[in-house]
């Protein structure tokens, strides 16, 4: 099956940031890849925008090599050359006064004008005054913000505000990549798009769920970021909510944007706040191979953590009684990330005690091999009677989609492209993130206040021996980290 590509209106694209890490990483090659796909119209412009000089045929120079590295499989000469056409450079600085009438003479009136703030957070009211005051914000326009959105409560409302006095909410998106993700909008056409699941997607039949999203890198070249913020805050508090909303939250009534993000706002306000006994911390140790968490820092003393668990719970009616249990961390036996949904116990089993019972557990893998499983009980294969064993429905979601793996836009492309369009359901509202921290905050605090150590766990582990006993005290297991 071939994806249907929808073209979106003329537009005017200004990265600020534009010769950036993830604007040479993530946001040149996606938008090559979507002009590949068909769907950039032919006069839309890319506008770098940094404080660097450079002009534009050094800025095309740039861009290409990006999308060489990371543009995918689809990278011929002439699709190049085409669509550097359109990629053009401006010199501007976020906190002066230089260039901005130069970038407004690019702009022509009448079309999509939008402005991702690829920079650092601390740019990002600096930028939408000056787009205002120098009149580069008309009727059509758009910024898309990057994480992290705030560093805790009040830097987030803060931040609100300063954006709010500027853009208007339906002007203002704010990215999590994560749910850009095709997996993680197929959790939403899984979830409303069968009558299968829904009926028993509740605290009658659903036992408990896990959110795991492991990773095997390090903090890397990142460490003075995230040395400052730690996986609550990296990915808890972000990523992980958005997940845990798209589990958790009722139908909305339409895939629209407020419909949908009313509702995952009402599940983040639900969260009841976690006791510290329903948390576990942990930091990498160091081996022969990789550095330790502290030395990838350089901060031998650092208390932050490169890995979280907690068990939450969601106080409505739907989950009252439903544990949600959640672990991140970086460093660990391998790049995995998946929702796993347990469900109960048959009520009585008609094969006796000696035939074994089993769950049904529907996982859906939102990377690597993307795709769902369900395990369901079944009989023993053979003639040693009536015993039972799992065996997993199994849908990889490749399968069903395009052979093309280059035809699945990446998390950043589609993003991207909705900005253009015009349509906020991906994105997240300033409310949503404001409840969001509002519900980690106490967590960081109370941890900050007792001066809590993270536990150290070995590389390649599932993270440390706290975090596996935060299920078994309930009875029950993590699933197994594996690739
Ligand atoms: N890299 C990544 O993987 C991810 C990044 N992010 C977020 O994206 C944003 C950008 O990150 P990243 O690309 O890594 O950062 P980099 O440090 O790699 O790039 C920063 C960019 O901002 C420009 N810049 C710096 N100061 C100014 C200024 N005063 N006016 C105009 N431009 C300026 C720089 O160019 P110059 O110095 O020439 O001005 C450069 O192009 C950050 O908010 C980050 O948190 C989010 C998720 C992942
Ligand atoms: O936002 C972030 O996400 C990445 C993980 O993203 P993924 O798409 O590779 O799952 C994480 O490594 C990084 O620390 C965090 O800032």
């Amino acid at each position: 099956m071939v994806s249907r590509v929808i073209p979106v209106d003329p537009f005017d694209l200004v990265i600020f940031g534009g010769t950036g890490d993830l604007a040479r990483r993530k946001i040149l090659p996606g938008l090559f890849r979507r002009f590949v796909a068909g769907q950039m119209p032919d006069d839309a412009q890319i506008i770098g925008a940094a404080r660097g000089d450079m002009d534009d045929s050094e800025y095309r120079a740039m861009t290409e090599d990006a999308i060489r590295e990371f543009g995918g499989r689809k990278v011929s000469d002439d699709a190049v050359a085409r669509f550097l056409e359109r990629v053009h450079f401006t010199t501007v600085d976020a906190m002066g006064d230089e260039g901005w009438a130069k970038l407004a003479e690019k702009l022509p009136p009448g079309r999509v004008r939008a402005f991702y703030f690829s920079v650092a957070p601390s740019l990002f009211g600096a930028l939408a005054e000056r787009l205002r005051h120098f009149g580069l914000a008309d009727a059509a326009s758009r910024i898309v913000v990057e994480k992290p959105f705030g560093h805790d409560l009040h830097s987030a409302r803060a931040l609100n505000r300063v954006l709010e006095e500027y853009f208007a909410e339906d002007e203002i998106y704010r990215i999590d990549h994560y749910l850009g993700k095709e997996t993680v909008q197929n959790l939403m056409a899984v979830r409303f798009g069968n009558m299968l699941f829904e009926p028993l997607w509740n605290a009658q039949y659903v036992d408990h769920i896990q959110i795991t999203v492991a990773e095997t890198v390090g903090v890397g070249g990142r460490g003075s970021y995230y040395d400052k913020s730690g996986a609550m805050r990296d990915m808890v508090q972000n990523h992980i909510m958005q997940l845990l909303c798209l589990i958790a939250m009722e139908p909305p009534a339409r895939f629209e944007p407020d419909a949908v993000r009313d509702e995952k706002l009402k599940v983040i306000r639900a969260l009841d706040p976690v006791p510290a006994h329903h948390l576990v911390r942990g930091q990498y140790s160091g081996n022969g191979t990789h550095p330790s968490y502290c030395d990838d820092v350089e901060d031998p003393r650092s208390r932050t953590e490169s890995f979280v668990a907690l068990r939450a719970h969601v106080s409505n009616w739907r989950w009252a009684g439903t544990p949600f249990y959640i672990r991140t961390g970086k460093r660990l036996r391998a790049r995995t990330s998946e929702i796993a949904v347990v469900f109960k116990d048959a009520p009585h089993s008609i094969f006796g005690a000696d035939a074994g019972r089993h769950r049904n557990v529907l996982v859906i893998r939102l990377q690597p091999n993307e795709g769902m499983t369900l395990d369901v009980t079944i009989k023993e294969p053979g003639p040693g009677g009536m015993r039972l064993m799992d065996a997993p429905l199994d849908l990889t979601f490749a399968d069903a989609m395009s052979p093309d793996a280059d035809e699945v836009p990446d998390a950043y492309e589609r993003l991207i492209m909705d900005v253009i369009r015009g349509n906020q359901t991906l994105f997240m509202r300033g409310d949503e993130v404001e409840a969001a921290w509002a519900w980690t905050d106490p967590l960081i605090d109370e941890w900050e206040a007792r001066g809590d150590v993270p536990q150290p766990y070995d590389i390649g582990a599932a993270g440390p021996e706290d975090a596996l006993m935060l299920m078994h005290r309930d009875g029950r297991k993590w699933r197994e980290i594996r690739g």
